[in-house]
């Protein structure tokens, strides 16, 4: 047998930096917005000094320059937003396209083993802060840290002494941000694990409205939810304490790093070693140096957070892996074979004990047992739903986990008792939007009984919220006229009709038992004799294991498990019953 091999899958950080040349441009416009509010400060240098010893010329000729400037900062301003809005547009537009291909391509089994809610939530809400907190933040940080490095050159220009004094300050909350980065990360995992949690428990109320209402505990769901937000809530004040103890510790730092420098500056003016337009530009400069600082400690913690979302979302679409390409197999040529095969949900108690059976191609086959028995999951497992059993099963000879999931489909079609509907007319959710031959379509339609029900109410007919406007029944109809119309050499069906009354039951049953160029494996509760007759074999199972198989006639002479069964009373209904407790 080939071993699955799990392949890591390639991160998704790279589409967030796919457009280069806007990032680039939004960068550069960045570091412009930088530059000129340095010229800035040089601006206030030269007004104070003219002011002092300057003639009403050099106002005249400063003030050219300061409307210059101003339109200068207009239009880089302009573009700087609109190219970062461009780039952050476009990289958020690539990530979330390329998390939700991701998520419908994986395979069933690794799909299952998250909760929807996880996936919600990562749509939801961490997207969000990877956009603000990430993406926008890489842009914040470069034009912080070039801010930064300007202001510092400028004060470098100015005065070699002040520009010194102010980088040994500066150090003090920069080591203060960077000692509560690790704490900020782990606090911000912590409230997108919550938030998760927080999206299961509201989707459970959507699913579950009806039985909340009907079994009246409305109160109970809504402690539990309390539950779970106040626990959210908790996780979320203490990132945000986290964070604003941070910022408010960085802007005492800061301010340190102000009275120090300033006060270094004016000794020196007072000294007559500087001018007072300097000391003016001094503390202009100090802002620059001092927001970003601020800013950037924020920013960088904010963005170090922000990855390790990047990498929860890799991890969730990726680490689980998806199957390496399996075997391509899309025709049925002979048998399934289940060999030897044991599954267990919790690795400890089996749910299947040593399976073997073999189905032969274009026979029907009937599986029957008592409630918990096993029998929908020998289906799941026929469907490629979990590949942690043990033993084999072969479809023609090729082992099952080995087959690439998209042609396991184009062989089998599985129709369950619980069917999705989606909010569009019944031909879409019937044909699932795809293009078939009228002639399949006719078929299907009528082999499922919906011809009557489209008669009346049209193609067009809207199903609503999960089929809210059909019924039970009509639901099922629906599966099974999509699973006809795929028209799959192997038909699987889970109670498909058990939503249906007796008589459209028997009847659907019967024109898919008469379908003679198709293998038919039917979990049924039904113990009606004319249905079972037509079966090619029955196969009885009793606490995970497949305990007798045989022709209708074959098990009730055997005088066993099914005869004991089917034989406890003539009433057919009581037998249903019997086998649905
Ligand atoms: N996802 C799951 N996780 C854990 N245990 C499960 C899961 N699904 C089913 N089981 C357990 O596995 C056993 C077999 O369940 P299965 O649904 O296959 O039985 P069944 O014969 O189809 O029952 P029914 O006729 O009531 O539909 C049961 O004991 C059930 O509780």
């Amino acid at each position: 047998m080939r071993t699955i091999k799990r392949q890591s899958g390639s991160s998704l950080k790279g589409l967030l930096f796919q457009n280069k040349s806007l990032l680039i441009s939004a960068v550069i416009a960045s570091i412009m917005i930088a530059g000129l509010n340095i010229a800035l400060a040089f601006i206030l240098k030269l007004l104070i000094n003219i002011s002092i010893d300057g003639e009403v010329a050099d106002l005249f000729n400063l003030l050219f320059v300061i409307l210059s400037f101003l339109s200068l900062y207009l239009i880089v301003s302009v573009t700087q937003y609109w190219t970062k809005n461009k780039y952050v547009k476009e990289a958020m537009v690539n990530y979330k396209n390329a998390i939700t291909d991701r998520m419908i391509k994986k395979d069933l089994s690794d799909f299952r083993s998250h909760n929807s809610g996880s996936y919600i939530s990562v749509i939801n809400n961490d997207v969000k802060t990877v956009e603000t907190d990430y993406v926008e933040g890489n842009i914040v940080i470069i034009t912080q840290a070039t801010l930064f490095i300007f202001a510092l050159g400028a004060m470098f220009y100015l005065n070699v002494q002040v520009a010194v004094v102010a980088i040994v300050l500066s150090l003090l909350p920069i080591i203060t941000s960077v000692a509560f980065n690790g704490k900020v990360s782990l606090h911000q995992e912590r409230v997108s694990e919550k938030n998760g949690a927080f999206t299961t428990t509201i989707k459970d109320i959507f699913n579950g409205f009806t039985v909340i209402k009907s079994f009246g505990v409305e109160k109970e769901v809504s402690s539990a939810v309390s539950g779970v937000n106040n626990s959210l809530e908790v996780d979320k004040r203490k990132f945000k304490n986290l964070t604003e103890m941070v910022k408010s510790l960085t802007e005492v730092a800061g301010f340190i790093v102000v009275v120090g420098t300033f006060t270094f500056g004016a000794w020196l003016a007072i000294k007559g070693k500087t001018t007072p337009g300097d000391v003016l530009a001094y503390i202009q400069l100090l802002n620059y140096l001092l927001g970003p600082i601020v800013i950037l400690s924020e920013s960088l913690n904010k963005r170090k957070a922000g990855a390790v979302l990047i990498q929860k979302i890799d991890d969730l679409l990726i680490s689980d892996g998806q199957k390496e390409a399996g075997i391509p197999k899309e025709q049925f040529n002979h048998s399934i074979v289940f060999d030897n095969v044991s599954f267990s949900f919790d690795g400890d108690k089996d749910v299947l004990t040593g399976i073997h059976l073999a189905l032969e191609k274009n026979k029907s086959y009937a599986i029957v047992g008592l409630s918990g028995s096993g029998k929908s999951t020998l289906l799941n497992l026929l469907m490629g739903y979990y590949d942690s059993y043990k033993g084999n099963i072969y479809i023609d000879d090729v082992e099952l986990r080995d087959i690439d999931p998209t042609s396991l489909y184009k062989m089998l079609s599985v129709i369950q008792q619980e069917v999705f509907m989606f909010d569009a007319p019944i031909e879409n959710n019937v044909f699932l939007y795809k293009n078939y031959p009228q002639e399949a379509l006719q078929k299907a339609i009528t082999m499922s009984g919906l011809d009557g029900f489209i008669e009346k109410k049209g193609s067009g007919f809207n199903c609503g919220e999960n089929g809210s406007q059909l019924s039970g029944g009509e639901k099922q109809r629906v599966s099974i006229a999509r699973a006809l119309i795929k028209g799959t050499p192997v038909l699987l069906l889970d109670e498909a009709t058990s939503s249906l009354d007796n008589e459209t039951a028997q009847a659907i049953e019967q024109s898919i038992l008469n379908i003679k160029d198709n293998t038919r494996i039917i979990v049924t509760h039904k113990l009606n004799s004319d249905a079972l007759r037509m079966y090619d074999e029955i196969i009885m199972m009793k606490n995970g294991c497949v305990v007798e198989k045989g022709s209708f006639s074959e098990l009730l002479e055997k005088k066993g498990f099914f005869y004991s069964l089917y034989n406890v009373t003539d009433n057919a209904r009581q037998k249903e019953e019997l086998l649905t407790v």
